[in-house]
This record gives C-alpha cells, structure tokens and sequence, in this order.
C-alpha cells in the first residue's frame, strides 16, 4: 500500500524525475518526464541512460552524474549556461523549442549509490524574465532618449561623456566634441510659432544623424535648441571637417527663416578636442567646445569654430554662410 502509494506521489509531480544506479542503468523514470519526452517508463528503465540521452554523454550533465555516483557530489547546473540539456517538449509529438530546464543532481543510497536527477520546467519563467528584461531595455532607451527629437538626451550625454572620456584617457586616443546651436531660434519661434520650432528641431535633429557615418558617434539633444555630437577616437582635423558637414546639412535643409540674415534654418558649431595634455577633465572639453561655439557666434553664425587650443593646428575655420 505504501509503495503504491509513493509510486503514485512519484507519478504526479510536476516535475521530471530519473534515478540512475551505479552502472548508469535508469531505474526510475516518472510520468512527467513520458509527457515531455514521448518515450514510457517501459521503455526506458533498465538501459543505459547515456544510451537513452547519447548528447549528454559528454555533456555537463554526464560529468555531474559521474561525480554523483563516483564521489557522491550534488550538482545543480546553472540555467543560464544550460538552458536545456534534456530533449523535453511540451509536446513531443511535435518537437518544436525545447523547454527551458532547471537540473539538480545528487547522489542517494550508501552502500549502493544512486543518483537523483530532478528536471523542472521553467520555461514560463525565463519567457517572463526575458520579456522583463526586454521592457527593462526599453525603458532605459526612452529615459535615455530625447523625446521630440529622439536623439540622446543630456542624461544620456554626461553618462557617454564620462565613459569616452575615460576610454580616451586609458587608450590614449583623442575624443572630439561639437557643440551646436540653432542660429537665431528665438526669433524663429518668434515668427513661425513654437509647435514649427519644434518640427524645426526634429528636421535638424534628422539631418544631423544621418550625417554622422560611425556608429560610435552619438548626436545628443544638450538643452533647448542646443545639440551636440560626441565623436570617440577623432581628431580636431576630422571632427571639424564632421563639423562642417553638419553645418551644410542643416543648410542644405532649407528650412525658410525670413528673420535671419541667410534667409534660411542655420547652426552654428564649436569643437573641441581632447588630447593627453590640454584637459585634465571633461568639463574643460566641455568649456572649450562652448567658448568655440561663442566664437561662431560672435563671428555671425552659421560657421564653425575650434577650440583656441587647437587653432595653430587647424587654418581652416568656416565663413559666415559658406
Ligand atoms: N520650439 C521650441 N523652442 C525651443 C525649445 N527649446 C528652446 N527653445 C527656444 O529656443 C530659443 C533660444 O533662444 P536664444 O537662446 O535667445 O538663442 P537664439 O535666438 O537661437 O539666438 P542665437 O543662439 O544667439 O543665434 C528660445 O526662444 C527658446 O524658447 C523647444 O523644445 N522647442
């Protein structure tokens, strides 16, 4: 009545049971396991288990049954590096993705050693651990992302910034920043409205990431009508004429402004590079960026300026409306 009993228990868990005696021979092999593997129990206690599972042989799971029965140790095999070792569907009579296992291992009996293999279906699990881990992805994307223009955003800049920064310092490679800003805004939400102002700034945003051809450079909303463009590993020659480009993008755009001078949407940039000697931290990269900005201005807008640092190295500085 007891064993009935037992085997009755050992047939409703809702989980896979094997037990393996000393020569590898499958003693015990519950209900559960003949609904996800499709074979019964007659079919398989009595043989050999790496006969049964010829994959495993050579697997984590044989190592573990062997040191059970060798040397009486438990094991319990890491989900994420063996998803699923046992061929186990939710139907075996039409295999499709395997289900996602949790394996424990351990060693039973003294004076003849057995070894319990218990297999639990944890495939609803890592399905919602990997759609929270999707949506976690998500959420960072978007708090990382400016919403109107969806270029980064300056919460994403001073984390890209610092980590370039160090990145520069540890590889000994130069880091360019550009600074840029929306010529004469004011007066163009002034005349045009701000819901156009802000469709201004989308084109702009669009124009200027599409011109950005390396994937590690990443364009940033700074603030207001103020982007800018982190560029790991340029130099000042290079992250200026990538300057440049930006400049003649926006104005390629054609965007009408009838209360500027140009007549048209225009920015203007100011870059600035670090290398080992000029700044000793990335606010300063930062600073220097933005004073060359001011000197864009200053110098009528629509143009690009480097850092005075930089200036004896670069003759080239863009004219107003080139
Ligand atoms: N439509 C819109 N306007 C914005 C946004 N953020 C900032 N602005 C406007 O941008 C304008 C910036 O004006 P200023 O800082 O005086 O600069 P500016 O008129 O561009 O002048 P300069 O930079 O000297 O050429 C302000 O009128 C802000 O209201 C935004 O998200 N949408």
């Amino acid at each position: 009545m007891k064993d009935k009993l037992l085997l009755d228990a050992f047939s409703a868990l809702s989980l896979g049971v094997i037990l393996v005696d000393a020569h590898y021979r499958i003693a015990l092999w519950n209900a559960w396991l003949e609904a996800h593997t499709g074979r019964a129990a007659s079919d398989t206690v009595g043989e050999d288990f790496f006969t049964v599972f010829p994959d495993l042989a050579y697997h984590r799971v044989g190592d573990a049954i062997r040191q059970a029965i060798g040397h009486n140790l438990s094991a319990l095999l890491s989900q994420s590096l063996h998803r699923s070792p046992f061929p186990l569907y939710a139907e075996p009579a039409r295999p499709t993705a395997r289900l996602s296992q949790a394996v424990t291992i351990v060693p039973l009996g003294d004076a003849e050693r057995y070894c319990l293999i218990q297999i639990v279906d944890v495939t609803a699990a890592v399905r919602r651990e990997s759609l929270l881990r999707d949506q976690a992805h998500e959420l960072l994307a978007q708090s990382l992302s400016d919403g109107l223009t969806g270029v980064g955003n300056r919460r994403y800049f001073d984390i890209c910034i610092e980590r370039e920064w160090r990145a520069s310092k540890r590889n000994n490679k130069s880091l360019s920043l550009l600074i840029i800003d929306v010529d004469y805004f004011k007066l163009y939400n002034d005349c045009y409205g701000h819901q156009r102002g802000d469709e201004c700034l989308q084109q702009i945003a669009a124009a200027m990431r599409s011109a950005l051809e390396n994937p590690n450079d990443i364009l940033f909303r700074y603030g207001g009508e103020e982007f800018c463009a982190l560029l790991p590993e340029t130099r000042s020659a290079d992250a200026v004429e990538l300057a440049e480009k930006l400049r003649t993008r926006v104005q390629m755009l054609d965007l009408p402004h009838i209360s500027s001078p140009d007549g048209i949407i225009s920015v203007s940039i100011g870059v600035a590079s670090h290398c080992q000697k000029n700044h000793t931290e990335y606010g300063q990269l930062i600073q220097s960026a933005d004073n060359a900005l001011y000197e864009a201005k200053r110098a009528g807008r629509n143009s690009v300026r480097v850092s005075a640092t930089f200036r004896k190295f670069m003759p080239f500085q863009s004219a107003p409306g080139v």
